[in-house]
């Protein structure tokens, strides 16, 4: 079940705000639909930015997550952007791979992050200098570096001393903030997530930076093993706070930590909760979105 699909039907007046705050919770597609068509002329599908917006008034919005997204957290923070939303308004359905879902990447250009690193899409060349680069095909799973969370993270991990140290990216997606912590000087990294693919296109984009020796994948139910110097989450805030305790047995006394995936207005409920184990806990934001970090008790 490669992605998740989320359909919901607004009023023509709401559909803008709508399609927003999917945008922010990190949908990777979004088309519109008349929600009264009929024959199949009428149901032509439509997507935001291409050609004039509808006039329907009544608009279904399907709107794409990668596969493993959670669904009760989608459905709170949605409901936090738009309080008017019923949870019975969302049908959620598991979807396969399309090659239309990948017409995002002709968007997908080389963005610098902090002081040295670069995110390059695989297929364009990086000039030869200092700059530290990853070439990343993030494929169908989350983590190019163009939403908010991947961002604060990549410029927490730039900001870091990281030589010789061990790190555990926790929801790795495409791999995108292991192969950075990699490529910035990390002696090793553990990614783990629970889809499958992402941790294919891990492995894929570790090969492709020539780090595949030092990044070890896992599923949840497999990983273990020593605590990590530094720890890295960009999952949702749902997850976030059920997997605190699993975080705190992953990360070494003094460890630095940071944790994304965050929206504004959720930080204070995981500020309170990550405060049992984690401590100078400090808030930075990007558009809607919130970074916590800090380090482990001693
Ligand atoms: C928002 S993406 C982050 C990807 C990448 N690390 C980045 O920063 O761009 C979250 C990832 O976490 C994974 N994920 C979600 N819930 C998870 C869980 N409970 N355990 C492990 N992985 C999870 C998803 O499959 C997805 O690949």
């Amino acid at each position: 079940m490669p992605w998740l699909e989320l359909s919901l039907i607004a009023r023509a007046e709401q559909q803008p705000r709508v399609e927003e705050a999917l945008d922010d919770l990190g949908a990777i597609s979004i088309t519109l639909q008349d929600a009264d068509a009929e024959t199949p002329d009428e149901q032509a599908i439509f997507e935001p930015g291409v050609g004039e917006l509808p006039l329907w008034p009544t608009i279904t919005l399907n709107a794409l997550f990668e596969a493993g997204t959670d669904r009760r957290g989608l459905t709170e923070a949605l409901s936090e952007l738009l309080p008017w939303l019923e949870p019975d308004q969302l049908n959620f359905r598991d979807v396969a791979d399309e090659d239309w879902e990948r017409a995002w990447m002709d968007q997908f250009k080389p963005m610098p992050f902090g002081k040295r690193l670069w995110i390059y899409p695989w297929n364009i060349e990086p000039p030869e200098d200092d700059s530290v680069v990853v070439r990343l095909d993030p494929g169908l799973a989350f983590g190019s570096g163009t939403h908010p969370t991947t961002a604060l993270c990549l410029e927490w991990l730039d900001g870091l001393n990281l030589a010789g140290k061990r790190v555990i990216d926790f929801g790795c997606g495409s791999g995108i903030l292991a192969i950075a912590a990699l490529k910035l000087g990390a002696g090793s990294a553990i990614g783990v997530d629970n889809d499958p693919q992402a941790l294919t296109a891990s492995a894929d984009n570790a090969e492709r930076n020539d780090v595949a020796d030092r990044l070890a994948l896992f599923l949840p139910e497999d990983f273990a093993g020593e605590p990590a110097d530094v720890f890295v989450a960009n999952i949702l805030a749902g997850p976030l706070g059920d997997l605190a305790p699993t975080f705190a047995a992953a990360a070494k006394p003094g460890a630095p930590f940071a944790i994304s995936g965050i929206l504004q207005g959720q930080q204070d409920e995981l500020l309170a909760r990550y405060a049992e184990w984690f401590e100078a806990l400090r808030v930075d934001t990007r558009e809607d979105w919130v970074r916590i970090s800090g380090h482990r008790r001693a």
